[in-house]
């Protein structure tokens, strides 16, 4: 059998929505599954302009092969105007030929984000995130309130995925103590789901 693997995909302008991918990473890790982690190319105002196929520094960009390979997929984006990114929405809006196939049909998958304020658009930006897993025919999972932090945090963390609230005099990458045990028990979450899934296909 070959081992379970998580894709955590992320989009991230300054590094907040990165902290919290690598943090799933490392949870999916606990669960004793890879973790793949993997980002999308930015978009510009000048679409007709190339943009370069490795990215400067930090993680390579996703392919289709990286989803097809997964067993399972976490999808980060910091919040903009409530919503995905558009860097995240345009990656997606290239994978019918992916829905046309049913490749992601049946794998679990989470949503994750950071913004700047408590109130602006978190959930909005999990749930769009969402949408197109759904469409893709993915399990969605969210975070259950047996979570202690779920309960304790006065930073991010929502029972529909993981978060990230940038605080005032602290870097963004700083992820407070529950966001960082909600990113860990995510990551766990869904690399569990995903070596469960897997096993049972193979065995049936
Ligand atoms: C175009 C744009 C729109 C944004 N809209 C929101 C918003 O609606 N609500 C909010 O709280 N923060 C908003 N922000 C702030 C980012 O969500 C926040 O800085 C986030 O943590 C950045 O994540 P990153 O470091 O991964 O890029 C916006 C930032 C940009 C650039």
């Amino acid at each position: 059998m070959n081992k379970t693997s998580i894709l955590v995909l992320y989009y991230s302008k300054h590094g907040a929505t990165q902290s919290l991918a690598e943090t799933i990473a490392r949870g999916a890790e606990q669960a004793g599954v890879e973790a793949v982690i993997r980002t999308v190319p930015p978009v510009s105002n000048n679409l007709e302009q190339g943009q370069s196929s490795i990215p400067a520094h930090g993680y390579p960009y996703v392919s289709k092969q990286d989803l097809l390979n997964c067993d399972g997929l976490a999808v980060g984006s910091p919040t903009h105007f409530g919503n995905m990114a558009g860097a995240m929405k345009h990656f997606w809006d290239s994978t019918s030929d992916l829905w046309l196939k049913g490749s992601l049909v049946d794998k679990p998958a989470c949503v994750f984000c950071s913004s700047s304020s408590l109130h602006g658009g978190q959930e909005s930006t999990l749930l769009s995130m969402m949408l197109p897993l759904f469409h893709h025919g993915m399990m969605l999972l969210g975070l259950p309130y047996s979570e202690p932090s779920l309960h304790d945090t006065k930073s991010g963390g929502t029972p529909y995925g993981v978060t990230h609230v940038e605080q005032k005099h602290q870097p963004e990458q700083t992820l407070s103590e529950d966001e960082h045990s909600l990113s860990l028990a995510m990551g766990k979450r869904l690399g569990l789901a995903a070596s469960c899934y897997k096993n049972a296909g193979e065995l049936s």
